[in-house]
């Protein structure tokens, strides 16, 4: 569903990504773990086709997102770091405006709108102007909205960020639910406990590098070259302990 090769980006002389190559297939919930500035961001940009890779390619559901961009679109929903909306629409608005780029069946984009505004809690705030909305009820409207089209493909940079504990449990479930009926899910966490938790397989990202993938357990049982637990590892990584 998702297939990465040799992915790799260069910001000037930093490279940034190097050679990513992974297959993620239909249905399964996959995390890229790691710490700040690892490359999670640069590689999710690279796959959702809003940067150009030095070399390398991606596929969603066999679209190439360089040569075919419209059809890679299409199945794709994407939810970025930092969600880009128009301030001055309201939610219910900006719902709309989303259906119509999908070219969506009116009826049915209003059916499915107000499930997903009602599952997030956020009937109470669909008639509100988005720029006076609260982060966390900014990230829950990117999410319902790149849900909205009920995309095979699902890429979202860093889901928790902002989401109190209820609605965080929110979030989860309905990735969960949606993995289980076959959407392919693809996040990227910071966070050894949400990966842990959601993520059927792991791969972890480190200065551009994808050093370790597999399970949960998998990874807690592997070593790595220098004879360190992985989990250990990605605890040094992330306190800077690594260099
Ligand atoms: N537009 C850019 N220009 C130059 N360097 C960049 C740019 N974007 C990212 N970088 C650098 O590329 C590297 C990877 O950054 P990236 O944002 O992909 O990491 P990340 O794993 O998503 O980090 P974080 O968890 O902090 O969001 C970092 O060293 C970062 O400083």
């Amino acid at each position: 569903m998702i297939e990465i090769d040799d992915l790799t980006m260069d910001y000037g002389s930093l490279r940034a990504l190097d050679g990513l190559t992974l297959n993620i297939p239909q249905g399964e919930f996959f995390a890229f773990l790691g710490p700040n500035g690892a490359g999670k961001t640069t590689a999710i940009k690279l796959l959702t086709g809003l940067m150009r890779p030095v070399r390398g390619s991606v596929k969603l559901c066999g679209y190439d997102v360089q040569k075919e961009p419209l059809k890679a679109k299409a199945v794709l929903g994407y939810v970025p770091d930092v969600a880009v909306f128009y301030e001055k629409l309201t939610a219910l608005e900006f719902m709309r405006f989303i259906a119509d780029i999908f070219e969506m069946d009116e009826a049915q984009a209003e059916e499915r709108g107000a499930d997903l505004f009602k599952k997030f809690h956020l009937d109470h705030y669909a008639h509100q102007r988005i720029e006076n909305l609260s982060h966390g009820t900014r990230q829950r409207l990117a999410i319902t909205s790149a849900l909205l089209h009920e995309p095979k493909v699902f890429v979202i940079d860093e889901p928790m960020v902002g989401l109190d504990p209820i609605h965080a449990r929110v979030v989860k479930q309905e990735l969960k639910e949606r993995s289980r009926a076959g959407m392919t899910i693809l996040m990227s966490t910071h966070l050894l406990n949400i990966a842990e938790e959601l993520a059927d397989r792991i791969g972890i990202l480190h200065k551009g590098k994808l050093i370790a993938l597999g399970t949960m357990q998998e990874l807690q049982s592997m070593r790595a070259s220098n004879g360190k637990r992985l989990e250990e590892l990605f605890l040094e990584m992330v306190s800077g302990d690594s260099d």
